[in-house]
């Protein structure tokens, strides 16, 4: 449920100040709301905003009443921000993120992780649909991420991209890191316990402009440049996370396989993917829910 927003108490849009000071406003005003300062936050891909309906004491923020946050428009991202507890800990949650294929500008598709940072966020949880590319892979499995490729970043494409605010991070931000080691340990860990053995993976995601699905021609090299499952996000969000300093954890669920084979019938489609996210949203948001009991920050 919303709350009612009064206009009056609304800060002035993103374009009408500098992008810090408006990104810090949208904080300030989300826990003015009564919003407890979070501690995680988590991204909810494709069909998986099912992660948000278990946090505890919630507070509800449709995107539409958040000051200068953008609009979802795909089919299976509700479009709210949720805060609450989660394991004891303070958490928020995007149901629904922003894709570029939308028409945002690959900034504004990142402009949550800057404001996750300002509301006090350590640790960023992220997780998405996506096409396995690995011949291994089945429909169902679960990936943790360990690495990315930013193909529009070749071109160009990098919400880095444009004068840098150090308040942020720095001009020249290492990726090498970016999927902290231990938080992929412990998904691992995690996973072991709850028996998700056979359906858990670690591979490379690769990020793809979208909307349109890859041809055959278009998967087959992406396989061969050694990317384990494609899709058309996070990426950007993880370069905007790691540039100001949280700690970074995503996962995959592999919705449907990659087209290889000229012969095959198979065809990419979006129901499927908001199929296969509702068969294993149970154990994903397990695998989510119990990583945060053992997360720990100072
Ligand atoms: O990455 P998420 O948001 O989970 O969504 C994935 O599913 C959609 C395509 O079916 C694309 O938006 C793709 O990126
Ligand atoms: N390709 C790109 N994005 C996706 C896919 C895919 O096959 N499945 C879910 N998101």
């Amino acid at each position: 449920m919303g709350l009612k927003i009064l206009e009056e108490h609304k800060p002035q849009s993103l374009s009408q100040k500098s992008h810090f000071t408006g990104c810090k406003s949208t904080a300030e005003w989300l826990l003015a709301q009564k919003a407890a300062r979070p501690q995680v936050g988590i991204v909810c891909g494709s069909g998986l905003g099912g992660l948000g309906e278990m946090l505890k004491d919630q507070v509800v923020f449709k995107y539409e009443d958040i000051p200068s946050f953008p609009q979802s428009t795909v089919l299976g991202h509700t479009g709210q921000l949720v805060f609450g507890m989660l394991e004891g800990k303070p958490c928020v949650c995007m149901q629904g993120r922003f894709h570029l294929y939308e028409g945002h500008p690959v900034q504004k598709t990142t402009l949550p992780m800057r404001i996750f940072k300002l509301l006090g966020v350590k640790t960023v949880i992220l997780t998405n649909a996506a096409g396995g590319l690995n011949e291994d892979y089945k429909v169902g499995d679960i990936m943790i991420i360990k690495d990315h490729i930013n193909m529009p970043g070749f071109a160009g494409v990098n919400p880095l991209a444009g004068k840098n605010d150090e308040r942020f991070g720095v001009r020249f931000p290492c990726m090498s890191d970016a999927y902290d080691r231990d938080l992929r340990q412990l998904a691992q860990d995690v996973g072991e316990e709850l028996g998700y053995k056979d359906f858990l993976r670690e591979g490379v995601y690769c990020v793809l402009g979208g909307p349109s699905y890859e041809t055959i021609a278009e998967c087959r090299m992406l396989h061969r440049l050694g990317a384990d499952a494609v899709g058309m996000s996070t990426v950007h969000e993880v370069i905007v996370a790691r540039h100001c300093g949280m700690r970074v954890f995503a996962l995959s669920l592999i919705t449907n396989k990659a087209v290889m084979d000229y012969n095959s019938e198979e065809k990419a489609n979006h129901e499927e993917v908001l199929q296969t996210g509702k068969q294993r949203a149970e154990q994903l948001e397990k695998l989510v829910s119990s990583m945060v009991s053992r997360i720990k920050h100072n």
